[in-house]
């Protein structure tokens, strides 16, 4: 943090805030919204906002590479564009070498098919049990469920400070010889807790076990170094901080020395060692390609291609985390001092080292106050049963659009009391 944004973060002054922000010109590379005014868009954290080249690249794509090349497009350069644009997100975005990463489905689905390949790698070792906490995201929760139901696995179950997250002490608690491999998120989707990735990932090394980082709220808002911390599998969307539009692929991370070790569930042509040998059974591909299952989404990769591009050019993912503290400090700040006296509470860490980029705000009415500031252009999001969420989104997000937001949250109440 500069003396100019300590001052200016002190004194709670968005202006200088925005003035001394060194990010603040990339907030127009972003699609202004026409018509119907937004006054603050606080739910980059569940779609972030599209790139205006985005809009070009789309176009030129069209014309271009499908319009011109057709079919011959896949031989050309599709067939390669999972892991090339793999390659790029991990280095730019998630301290990752190359052949490590591929990006490709949904995350739930890549979500089963790393927890599952992880779970049955470990099954002849006599490890039955997939450890995951209660606080995390539905599908993940639900993932593990139905992949227990499936394999005859059980659940252990961690439940953490809802305000915070889970502790490496939660975990070595619950880990044991009969645990084959653990799912967490790295930044809570509720709190915006920042797990302590490099603890956790070594206590259940230490217990034998595999653990499948979710990455979620990770990419693109806080710093990642999967090969540094040792971690075996990860998995994220890139639609939120990635900007990659709606329902773009996730991305999935493999450590090498895994690759071969794991055989994930969904067998397709895509993943398969010959996909125009049209063979008669299959036989993985090596290396990172046989996580792929599908024809990869190449039209839907092209909007995070461009942001990974943006994040090179903003000068990496140290500087968007610091912006990325200081905005939610900033919010933070601002709620202490205008929304405490309606009974509003911070359901976030206070310390921003333990933050992602976004804050949760309890208060018993806030699913109508929600309802009032999208009325009003003003767009975070509620999460049962009274958290707002207020997701910054550091390329994207000015200082200004947060005090507008947090007035605006404070006149709601304000309205209803
Ligand atoms: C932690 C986490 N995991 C997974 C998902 C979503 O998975 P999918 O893209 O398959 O809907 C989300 C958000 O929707 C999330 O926050
Ligand atoms: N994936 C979403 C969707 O398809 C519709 C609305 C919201 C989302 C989200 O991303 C939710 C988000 N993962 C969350 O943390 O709640």
């Amino acid at each position: 943090m500069t003396p100019t944004s300590t001052s200016a973060l002190q004194a709670l002054d968005a202006a200088a805030l925005d003035a001394a922000d060194p990010l603040a010109r990339f907030r127009d590379r972003f699609l202004e919204p026409e018509g119907d005014p937004v006054v603050a868009y606080l739910d980059g954290n569940s779609l972030g906002r599209p790139l205006a080249a985005t809009a070009e690249r789309l176009g030129e794509f069209t014309r271009g590479e499908w319009g011109q090349r057709l079919i011959r497009a896949w031989d050309e350069r599709w067939m390669d564009e999972p892991v090339r644009l793999g390659d790029r997100l991990a280095e730019v975005v998630l301290g990752a070498a190359h052949g490590q990463t591929i990006v490709a489905d949904s995350t739930s689905v890549m979500i089963y098919k790393l927890v599952r390949a992880a779970l049955d790698a470990q099954s002849g070792a006599g490890r039955d049990e997939i450890v995951i906490d209660r606080e995390n995201f539905p599908t993940d929760r639900f993932l593990v469920e139905g992949i227990a139901a499936e394999r005859g696995a059980t659940i252990r179950w961690i439940s953490p400070d809802p305000d915070t997250g889970v502790r490496p002490a939660d975990v070595e608690a619950v880990v044991g010889p009969r645990t084959a491999v653990v799912l967490l998120s790295h930044v809570a989707y509720r709190s915006g807790f920042i797990a302590d990735a490099p603890a956790i990932t070594q206590a259940v090394h230490r217990a034998g076990a595999l653990v499948v980082w979710d990455l979620c709220h990770s990419a693109g808002s806080v710093q990642l170094e999967l090969d540094a911390w040792g971690v075996d599998l990860a998995v994220g969307c890139t639609y939120k901080y990635l900007n990659g539009g709606p329902g773009s692929p996730a991305f999935g991370y493999v450590r090498r020395g895994l690759q071969d070790r794991l055989r994930q569930p969904l067998w397709g042509w895509m993943g398969a060692a010959d996909p125009f040998g049209m063979t008669e059974s299959y036989a993985p591909a090596a290396g990172i390609r046989q996580f792929i299952t599908g024809t990869p989404p190449i039209l839907a990769m092209q909007p995070l291609a461009g942001m990974v591009e943006l994040i090179a050019e903003a000068g990496g993912m140290e500087a968007v985390r610091a912006k990325s503290v200081l905005l939610t400090e900033f919010a933070a700040a601002l709620a202490a001092r205008d929304l405490a006296a309606f009974g509003v509470e911070l359901a976030s860490p206070r310390d921003p080292a333990e933050r992602g980029s976004h804050i949760t705000l309890n208060h018993p009415r806030f699913r109508e106050v929600t309802a009032m500031l999208w009325e009003r252009g003003v767009i975070p999001d509620f999460r049962p049963p009274h958290g707002l969420r207020v997701g910054l989104s550091p390329l994207s997000t000015s200082f200004a659009e947060v005090e507008a937001g947090i007035a605006a949250i404070r006149d709601a109440l304000a309205e209803l009391a």
